[in-house]
């Protein structure tokens, strides 16, 4: 059967490696088996390296698992054996207008063009375990744009990052070549943009703008769904810029692959590049996103007080600027010094609510669901591993997401002592510590939760 080696060693490694990371590294990888050979293609020389040093081994093993007596060679090598040929090394041609001399002489007039928010730059963008790969991966287009990683594909929740870090690309490539021609624009821009050229008969000319820029970054590509002719355009589009060797950025709220409504083909092409995930930023990353805004507001914020809001409000980062925003507005209308005590008055409302949204209750159900057992079972005395796990799970996220004492939560979960909720706390982060596929379902429940 055709790739049959390859699809069992999937099969293998969705269960031992996290969504993230096989998305990023695992699926883009194409697999031709011959002659108990298999070989991978990789779509470029980062995931060919990442492979090779974070995977190659266990693949092996797995290969060496399915044939024990005759085990088949695993190639490694940069390639696709997509119908359609990847894109070539050369320059397309397009007919470029020549410069306007006043773009000529400003700069400043071409990144206003480009609709740069010139805010969102790599020194204001915080690094933290959540963003580190998609920072990096920025960065190196910035150094190589067009051949590093092209197309890069950004995608995760609202409000993590994901337009700041396209901007910060952009604004970085102008820095360095003010000439170069950026565009970002939004998804449904294209659309319109499209609709209107259609309407005008002007079709030739939306081709050109867009194919004639040096990098294209084009955000929540999502929109893009069941909307076929603009599919179509924009894959025309997409490859004309591959060919040319010019950067493509897109930016979309899920994995591609994942996206309804959107063509195959498309899909299969974001994969070329880099797809890598923004995550939920944790604790640490959250507080020092607070005090760098607050600083770059010229905002004194005590340390107290932006781990006291970080550790509440754990939805995404539009929401903690949001936060952070009111408190200082309130401050500045008061008077008053920023504390603690403040803070939770200033933000009453916004507590409140999420303290409605996150009870024990919840927190039962969902952590029920995710392990597909009952609620009964977890506050029952059942001890098997099955059932013990997500009730420490459980208890540890009433101790993170709400405000009730060790005592409550024990009494919540069927009169447990308080001391054994205090284990399960320390248990749980000494697991997601050790064990990736426990700290993956602990992330995707408080997501879950806090949204
Ligand atoms: N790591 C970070 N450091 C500093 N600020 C950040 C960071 N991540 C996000 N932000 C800020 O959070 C806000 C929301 O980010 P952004 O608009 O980039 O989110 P997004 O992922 O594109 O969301 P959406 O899908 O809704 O477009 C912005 O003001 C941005 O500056």
């Amino acid at each position: 059967m055709e790739n049959s080696l390859w699809k069992q060693c999937l099969r293998r490694l969705e269960q031992e490696i996290p969504d993230q990371q096989l998305n990023t590294w695992i699926r883009p990888l194409q697999a031709q088996e011959e002659d108990g050979r298999l070989r991978l293609l990789a779509p470029n020389r980062f995931v060919l390296d990442w492979v090779k040093s974070h995977f190659a081994d266990r693949i092996t093993e797995l290969l060496t698992a399915q044939r024990p007596d005759d085990p088949p060679a695993l190639e490694l090598q940069i390639g696709s054996s997509a119908v359609v040929a990847p894109p070539k090394r050369r320059q397309v041609s397009v007919t470029t207008p020549a410069p306007s001399a006043s773009a000529e002489q400003e700069p400043a007039s071409r990144s206003a063009a480009s609709n740069l928010n010139s805010n969102f730059t790599f020194d204001t963008f915080v690094e933290g375990k959540s963003n580190q790969l998609a920072r990096a991966a920025s960065m190196q287009v910035v150094e190589n744009p067009g051949t590093a990683y092209n197309p890069l594909f950004l995608y995760g929740g609202v409000g993590l990052g994901k337009t700041h870090l396209m901007h910060a690309v952009g604004n970085a490539m102008l820095r360095r070549r003010p000439e170069a021609r950026v565009l970002y624009l939004h998804s449904e821009r294209f659309v319109a943009d499209m609709v209107k050229a259609l309407q005008h008969n002007a079709i030739n000319e939306f081709k050109r703008h867009y194919r004639m820029v040096d990098a294209l970054l084009i955000d929540d590509i999502q929109f893009f769904a069941r909307k076929e002719r603009s599919q179509e355009e924009f894959f025309h589009t997409f490859n004309a810029l591959l060919e040319g060797e010019q950067q493509v950025i897109m930016t979309c709220d899920r994995y591609p692959k994942e996206v309804n409504g959107l063509e195959e083909r498309l899909k299969s092409r974001f994969g070329w590049g880099l797809t890598v995930a923004i995550e939920p930023p944790e604790l640490e990353t959250r507080v020092a996103i607070l005090m760098s805004k607050a600083m770059q507001e010229g905002v004194d914020l005590p340390h107290e007080v932006a781990f006291f809001i970080a550790k509440r409000i754990r939805s995404n980062i539009r929401e903690l600027e949001g936060a952070l925003r009111r408190v200082v507005a309130n401050a500045q209308f008061t008077g008053q010094e920023i504390t603690v005590d403040f803070t939770k008055e200033a933000l009453r409302d916004l507590l409140a609510l999420q303290d409605k949204l996150v009870t024990i209750d919840n927190i039962q159900k969902t952590v029920a669901e995710y392990y597909k057992i009952r609620v009964s079972d977890l506050l029952s005395k059942r001890r098997s591993r099955s059932i013990t796990r997500p009730r420490q799970v459980a208890m540890a996220l009433a101790k993170e997401l709400t405000s009730h004492s060790l005592p409550e939560i024990g009494d919540a979960f069927g009169g447990r002592d308080h001391t054994t909720v205090l284990h399960a706390c320390r248990k749980v982060e000494a697991l997601r510590a050790e064990d990736s596929r426990i700290e993956e379902d602990y992330s995707n429940l408080l997501r879950t939760l806090s949204t």
